[in-house]
């Protein structure tokens, strides 16, 4: 049965929650008392949209349905997890968990947004405060999988082990926090590095755009991939994580850090920091600053799951969660999936060897489904292309849902002859065809041999179903 999530205040953070849900399938309701919150959420769902499945390989789910309440306790009803994204005042908060509680499900996860608050602060009032529990998320939250997940010695552990499986499965990172404080974990090491960063521009040490440089450049590029710890790790050398401290230790006594003070954020700072963010991406709006970042994400977190390292790690996994295209009709549908930005080239469409590519991808399912997949190559069997005739008929760009047809056209001895039609499903633009000759081979002598006659049958029976 589709389950349902409630977002109780669509802003920035809600909208992406928002996203995240129905993108995984889910439905989900919303209860935001601002008369814009249906247009911004329809904007944040359209960025989402476009960025969410270029991460995978495979078609997400079909979206569930959304709605938008005028009451809390119509939305919450029956809803297995409700998520408070509501501005960081705990007075509001306190009030929105009241009405919340008077009409949800005593077994429904209530997940807070808050970026600071603990749990026993939000909890306090509460009518049954163990069903309360921080799950920080981060900005966009259609793409970073992070959610630090924080309760109290009144949480319920299987209510915190629920919350955590269905994070998993629309693919977050829940990282259980074992012990409350302020700002839970990463937001600590963001206050660190904004202070520092609010230090050197009050001292005019350096721009916004210098500040940004020194960590995109450089340090941020490292961070998405091993963290703090194994990068020091590294950089110890042959000698190690010992040797990294008493090297650098000293320098935790020398002036590096003001990190104890905090600069007094009067108006002139304030507009200091503003005119050079003005200066250096006021030409970009937030839309187009969106984008860019998702794209870039997208980039590296698709490389990444390349590595198998990181949230690619967790990528890859989610995927292998997700349903496989009906490869049983007729004609098989092989490839299901969207046009990722990393496979777009100076034309600003998806390039021609990506076309090869989501055939040859296609041609393996075949090969999976006929019995010809990993075991039996390994078993010393497979087939190779020897001739691909692709013809190109419109373009494909990035974000794009598409698929593969394939008929299976002459599966006589030794050939595996397929036909297979690439079609953008938005519009049902045939986009590409290939002609793909394959010869079964003998992976010991590497010359063509008969194929076994169980996948002789069976790719017999796919040439005799598809042959019209
Ligand atoms: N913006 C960010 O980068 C992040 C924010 N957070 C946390 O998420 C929460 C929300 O922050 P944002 O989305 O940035 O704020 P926002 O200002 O973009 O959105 C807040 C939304 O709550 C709505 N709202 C106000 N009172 C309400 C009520 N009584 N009931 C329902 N909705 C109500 C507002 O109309 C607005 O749409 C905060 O707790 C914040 O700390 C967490 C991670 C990152
Ligand atoms: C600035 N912030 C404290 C709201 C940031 C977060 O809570 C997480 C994020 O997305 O950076």
């Amino acid at each position: 049965m589709t389950q349902t999530a409630t977002i109780i205040g669509g802003g920035v953070i809600g909208g992406g929650w928002a996203a995240r849900f129905l993108l995984n399938g889910w439905n989900v309701r919303v209860f935001d008392p601002d008369p814009e919150a249906e247009r911004k959420i329809g904007e944040v769902l359209g960025n989402a949209r476009h960025a969410l499945p270029m991460l995978y390989d495979q078609a997400l789910p079909a979206e569930g349905a959304l709605t938008f309440h005028d009451r809390i306790d119509e939305a919450v009803e029956g809803a297995a997890w409700i998520q408070e994204s509501v501005p960081e005042r705990l007075d509001i908060k306190h009030k929105v968990f009241a009405e919340i509680q008077a009409a949800c499900d005593a077994g429904a996860v209530i997940g807070s947004s808050t970026s600071g608050f603990k749990p026993s602060q939000l909890q306090e009032g509460a009518s049954r405060p163990g069903q309360i529990m921080v799950c920080h998320p981060f900005n966009p939250v259609y793409l970073l999988p992070l959610i630090e997940v924080v309760g109290t010695e009144a949480s319920d552990p299987a209510l915190l082990d629920r919350a955590s499986n269905l994070l998993r499965s629309v693919g977050l990172f829940p990282l259980r926090v074992r012990k409350e404080i302020d700002a839970h974990i990463a937001d600590r090491f963001l206050e660190a590095v904004w202070r520092e960063a609010l230090w050197l521009i009050k001292d005019d040490i350096a721009t916004t755009e210098e500040i940004d440089n020194a960590i995109r450049y450089g340090f941020g590029i490292r961070w998405a991939q091993m963290g703090l710890f194994e990068t020091y790790r590294v950089a110890g050398g042959e000698a190690g994580m010992k040797h990294f401290i008493d090297q650098f230790g000293p320098a935790l006594a020398w002036p590096w850090t003001k990190l104890m003070d905090v600069p007094e954020l009067t108006d002139e700072l304030a507009q200091k920091i503003a005119d050079q963010s003005d200066a250096q991406s006021g030409h970009l709006s937030i839309r187009e600053l969106e984008r860019k970042r998702d794209n870039n994400l997208i980039a590296m977190m698709r490389a990444l799951k390349q590595q198998g390292a990181a949230a690619g790690r967790l990528i890859a996994a989610h995927q292998k969660t997700l349903d496989l295209p009906p490869v049983e009709e007729t004609p098989m549908i092989t490839v299901r999936r969207t046009v990722p930005v990393d496979w777009t080239d100076r034309n600003g469409h998806m390039n021609e060897g990506r076309f090869g590519q989501i055939f040859s991808d296609a041609a393996e399912i075949v090969m999976d489904v006929a019995g010809a997949g990993e075991d039996y190559i390994a078993a010393g069997g497979s087939y190779f292309t020897v001739e691909n005739t692709i013809k190109f008929l419109a373009e494909a760009n990035a974000g794009e849902p598409v698929e593969v047809r394939t008929r299976v056209t002459d599966g006589e001895g030794k050939k595996l002859r397929c036909f297979h039609e690439l079609v953008r499903t938005s519009d049902d633009t045939l986009l590409a065809t290939s002609d793909q000759l394959m010869l079964h081979v003998d992976m010991k002598t590497r010359r063509t041999s008969l194929p076994t006659p169980e996948v002789a049958k069976r790719i017999a029976a796919f040439a005799a179903a598809h042959k019209e």
